[in-house]
C-alpha cells in the first residue's frame, strides 16, 4: 500500500484525488496539507506541511507556486520522494528543485496526462520535417477563469520539447501587443486564453505555405491529471534521489 501525502488537498485537483484515492487497493492518503480548511476529509489535514508529522511514502502536490520552496525543505529534511505538478515556479524554485532531486527523488511534470505526454514525444518527432521545411509554430492554450499562472505549465513543456528536438534554436513569444514588424521564423508565439470552467486544452500549430497541421489535446475531466499522478506516486515510493519525469513512468 503506497501511502501519500496530499500537499494542495483541499483544491480542484486535491478533492479529484482524495476521490480517486478512495477506491484504489493499492494506494491510501494518510495526511493532507491545506491552508483552506473548510472540507472535512477522510484524512488528518494540516494547515502547513512542517505541521505534518505523519508518515508517508510519497508527496503529491497539486498546491500554489509560493508553497513549493517550503514543500521542497520539507522532503529533503524528511527524505520523502515528491510528485511537484504545481506549474508557475520562478528560476530560482526551479533550480532549488534540481538541488532537492540530490537529496532525495522528484518527479516534477507540467501535466499528468497520457496524452500530453505522449504530444510530446510525437512533437519532437515531427518538428525537425516541419521546421525544415519552414513551418511557422504557435501554441494556444485555454484555461479556467481561477487559473493564477500564464502561460500553462504545460504549453512551456510543449515549447520545451519542439526546442529540444531543434537545439534550442527557438525563442519564446508571449504578447505580440507592441510589435510592428513581422514574426520571425525562430520564434513560437505562446498564447493564453482564460474562461469559465475550461479544463485544459492545448493546440500546437505548425503553419507553413499553404497547409496546416494542429496536435489538439483536450481534458475533458482533471480525472486525466489524477490518475497520472497516482501513477508517477506509486512509481517514484522507495525510488532512490534523482530527477524523474512522466517519461520514467509512461
Ligand atoms: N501537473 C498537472 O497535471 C496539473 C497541474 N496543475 C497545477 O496544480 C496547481 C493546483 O491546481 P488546482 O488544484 O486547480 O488549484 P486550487 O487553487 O484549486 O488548489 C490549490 C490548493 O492549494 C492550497 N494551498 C495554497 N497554499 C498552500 C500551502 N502553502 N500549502 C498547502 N496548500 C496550499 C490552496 O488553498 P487556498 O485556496 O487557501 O490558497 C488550494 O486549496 C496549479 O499550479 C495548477 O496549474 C493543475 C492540474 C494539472
Ligand atoms: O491550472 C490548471 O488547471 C492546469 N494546469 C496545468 C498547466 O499549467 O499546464 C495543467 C493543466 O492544463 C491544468
Amino acid at each position: 500500500m503506497t501511502k501519500i501525502i496530499l500537499h494542495g488537498c483541499n483544491g480542484r485537483m486535491g478533492q479529484m484525488l482524495t476521490g480517486l484515492l478512495k477506491e484504489d487497493p493499492e494506494a491510501e492518503v494518510v495526511a493532507g496539507v491545506d491552508g483552506y480548511t473548510g472540507i472535512a476529509n477522510n484524512y488528518p489535514v494540516f494547515t502547513t506541511i512542517d505541521e505534518c508529522d505523519v508518515q508517508a511514502d510519497v508527496v503529491i502536490d497539486f498546491s500554489n507556486a509560493k508553497a513549493a520552496d517550503g514543500l521542497l525543505d520539507y522532503c529533503v529534511r524528511t527524505k520523502t520522494p515528491v510528485v511537484l505538478c504545481t506549474t508557475g515556479l520562478s528560476e530560482e524554485q526551479l533550480v532549488k528543485v534540481e538541488e532537492a532531486a540530490k537529496e532525495t527523488a522528484v518527479l516534477k511534470s507540467a501535466n499528468m496526462s497520457l496524452g500530453i505526454n505522449l504530444l510530446m514525444k510525437l512533437l519532437k518527432e515531427a518538428t525537425p520535417t516541419l521546421a525544415a521545411a519552414g513551418f511557422d509554430i504557435e501554441i494556444v492554450e485555454k484555461h479556467h477563469n481561477q487559473k493564477l499562472d500564464a502561460p500553462s505549465g504545460t504549453a512551456l513543456a510543449l515549447a520545451d520539447s519542439i526546442n529540444e528536438a531543434s537545439d534550442g534554436a527557438y525563442h519564446y513569444v508571449y504578447d505580440r501587443s507592441q510589435e510592428r514588424k513581422k514574426r520571425d521564423s525562430r520564434e513560437i508565439g505562446i498564447s493564453a486564453v482564460r474562461g469559465g470552467t475550461i479544463v485544459g486544452d492545448h493546440d500546437v500549430i505548425f503553419a507553413g505555405t499553404d497547409e496546416v497541421i494542429t496536435f489538439e489535446h483536450r481534458a475533458y475531466s482533471r480525472a486525466v491529471f489524477g490518475k497520472g499522478a497516482i501513477q508517477a506516486a506509486k512509481f517514484l515510493a522507495g525510488k532512490p534521489a534523482g530527477r524523474y519525469d512522466m517519461s520514467d513512468v509512461i
